[in-house]
């Protein structure tokens, strides 16, 4: 996150950090007790090891009471998700087992009516991505306030020149902005997970470059398909 601060411990108890080697790569939040919600691109350099799950947590090195790291039974990139672009940039992690649900860790309702979030709705991202231009990692979660820019505003040809789709939304990055490491976290808007952020590379702070997240809506019925056939 750049231009945030620190969270405030446990407000954003849906928080996951998609671990590999015990090192944060990618943000994620709980949907169900058994399920996170990702980014696909967060896949691209891990040639098939799976991830770990960290729930519960405020700082990533720091022993916290509700701090637990969880395996992962299967990991399921959205079909059409590819590394070409940006499109269906959504990963489902089954753990392999229920998480434990209390205070610091909590299920983040999902958007399921598919109507864009109006510009300059302010929506907030959180997440334990680079904090600085030259790529300075922190160790508590960080969040950042920004509003929603519309999609043609976005697809102008200085911005993103026509390759935000309608399952895509994008928020101002003027200074402040999810930067690398923050992907696959969620862009909450009045309390409902609208977006997620996307892994795909892209410059951080610009605003000429609009921060780009997938709509979460147009999706939820492959998500619940997906919980509902696994579910066992
Ligand atoms: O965050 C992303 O957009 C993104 N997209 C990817 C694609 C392949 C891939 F192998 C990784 C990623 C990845 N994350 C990262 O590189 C994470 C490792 C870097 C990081 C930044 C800040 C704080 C901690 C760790």
């Amino acid at each position: 996150i750049l231009g945030g601060y620190e969270a405030k411990p446990h407000l954003r108890p849906y928080m996951a950090s998609l671990q590999l080697d015990g090192q944060h790569v990618c943000g994620g939040f709980l949907i169900a007790e058994q399920w996170v919600l990702s980014a696909a691109h967060c896949t691209e350099g891990t040639n098939g090891k799976l991830f770990q799950v960290l729930l519960g947590a405020h700082s990533l090195t720091e022993p916290e009471p509700h701090k637990r790291l969880y395996r992962v039974r299967a990991q399921i990139p959205h079909p059409g998700s590819n590394i070409h672009n940006n499109r269906d940039d959504l990963l489902l992690l089954q753990l392999e087992e229920k998480a434990e649900l209390n205070a610091h860790v909590k299920v983040l309702p999902f958007q399921r009516e598919d109507r864009d979030v109006e510009a300059d709705t302010v929506c907030e991202a959180a997440g334990w991505g680079t904090v600085t231009h030259s790529g300075r990692r922190p160790d508590k979660l960080q969040q950042v306030e920004r509003p929603v820019i519309s999609r043609d505003l976005c697809n102008h040809r200085t911005r993103h020149d026509h390759t935000i789709t309608e399952k895509m939304m994008c928020t101002d990055s003027r200074k402040k902005d999810t930067c690398k490491g923050d992907s696959g976290g969620p862009l909450v808007c009045n309390g409902v997970a609208e977006g997620v952020v996307t892994a795909g590379s892209r410059v951080c702070g610009n605003y000429k470059k609009p921060a780009i997240y997938t709509r979460i809506a147009p999706y939820a019925a492959w998500i619940d398909g997906v919980m509902a056939s696994a579910a066992r």
